[in-house]
């Protein structure tokens, strides 16, 4: 196994490891410690080129700091990649060679999930590094995600109606979700049992089909949803939904959504500021699952109710966001950023 560092200027530390025997090539980025080891997921994807890993472990890492500094979760920033086809070079000598990498880093980086890593696969990270987070409850960990980040979204969105509208009752608002999966799924129904009007959509039609049937919901084609007149937008799909093209086609008061990086460009949150928009910023809204997965480093082990209580103040730092974004009058994605590094710049001086 052979591990080399690559300078990357603003990181603590990022490395290659190349592992001729188990064919692992991969990358860790720890962008910053100041608040804690740097947690974020292990994500399999087939890059091109290394040059294109290390500009998505580099800026995933350091939109982990962000996240974690305003949810308060006691952790840095940090993720890795490992460079192949995910439908080919699994095994477990792999995952047992990258363990020995994230061990290299000395327990500055933990690492947990992320796309086309499964809880399996960390039980072989976890045979040669104890830094693993988020396995299965029978295994110790803190479990599924998905369910805590659906319930922070709805905090979130209730702490944006408070903003706009003055009062969190959802009771008379018309609220559009575009993806309905693991966590917009789960939405819709808390959002339904807090009385909102539902209209979902989503590229898999019979998701759709088999939702509204059992819950009552409205639903729109994928297609056209935006010229859904709604209160409250929720992309809770992928990414880069809020563009030139799409922004011009909405009707909402208030964007907030589970998906990540739904702005295309920072400036796009600039335009929604002009229009009037209120917008909650993904990573501040969609924090509960690292919130969940940092519990596990509590005393003690994972514990649910300290969880919920550390999720509930999604509304504290969200609030807190749309406060520094009017002050300052900017829009809320910058103000998002501005709070982490405050927050971090704080913790260094007491340092
Ligand atoms: N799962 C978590 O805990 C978590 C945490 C933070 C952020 N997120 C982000 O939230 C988003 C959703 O995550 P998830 O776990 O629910 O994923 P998921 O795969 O379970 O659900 C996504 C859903 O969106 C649908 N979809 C895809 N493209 C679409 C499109 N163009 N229009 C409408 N629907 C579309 C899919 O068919 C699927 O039903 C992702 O961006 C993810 O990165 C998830």
């Amino acid at each position: 196994m052979n591990i080399t560092d690559i300078p990357v200027e603003g990181y603590e530390r990022v490395a290659r490891c190349i592992d001729e025997a188990s064919g692992l090539h991969a990358l860790i980025a720890v962008h910053d410690t100041t608040l804690g080891p740097a947690l974020g997921g292990m994500r399999l994807w087939n890059y091109a080129t290394e040059e294109e890993a290390l500009f998505d472990v580099t800026r995933l890492a350091k939109g982990m700091t962000y996240k974690s500094a305003v949810a308060d979760t006691g952790l840095g920033g940090g993720k890795c990649v490992i460079i192949g086809d995910p439908d080919k070079i699994k095994s477990p000598a792999l995952f047992e060679a990258m363990g020995r990498f994230i061990d290299d880093f000395g327990g500055t980086y933990i690492t947990a999930e992320d796309m086309n890593i499964s809880a399996e696969d960390l039980l072989n990270v976890k045979k040669t590094t104890e830094y693993v987070a988020g396995l299965d409850r029978e295994h110790g960990g803190s479990g599924n995600p998905s369910p805590y980040t659906a319930y922070g979204c709805v905090v979130g969105i209730e702490t944006a109606a408070a903003y706009r509208y003055g009062s969190k009752d959802l009771s008379q608002k018309h609220i559009l979700i575009q993806g309905v999966g693991a966590v917009g799924g789960e939405m819709a129904r808390l959002l339904k049992e807090r009385g909102a009007r539902i209209t979902i959509c989503d590229i898999k039609e019979s998701r759709v089909a088999e939702l509204c049937q059992k819950y009552g919901y409205e639903s729109v084609p994928e297609a056209t949803h935006l010229s859904v007149k709604c209160d409250i937008y929720a992309p809770c799909a992928r990414g880069a939904g809020i563009n030139d093209e799409t922004i011009p086609q909405l009707t909402c008061d208030i964007i907030a959504g589970c998906a990540n990086n739904i702005l295309l460009e920072p400036h796009h949150g600039d335009v929604l500021r002009e229009k009037g928009i209120l917008y909650a910023p993904d990573y501040v809204v969609n924090a509960a699952g690292i919130i969940n997965v940092s519990v596990e480093r509590h005393p003690g082990g994972y514990n649910e109710e300290v969880a919920m209580e550390k999720i509930n103040r999604i509304d504290d730092n969200l609030t807190e966001v749309f406060q520094l974004a009017d002050e300052e009058g900017i829009a809320t994605n910058r103000a998002a950023n501005r709070l982490a590094e405050k927050r971090i710049e704080a913790a260094k001086q007491l340092q």
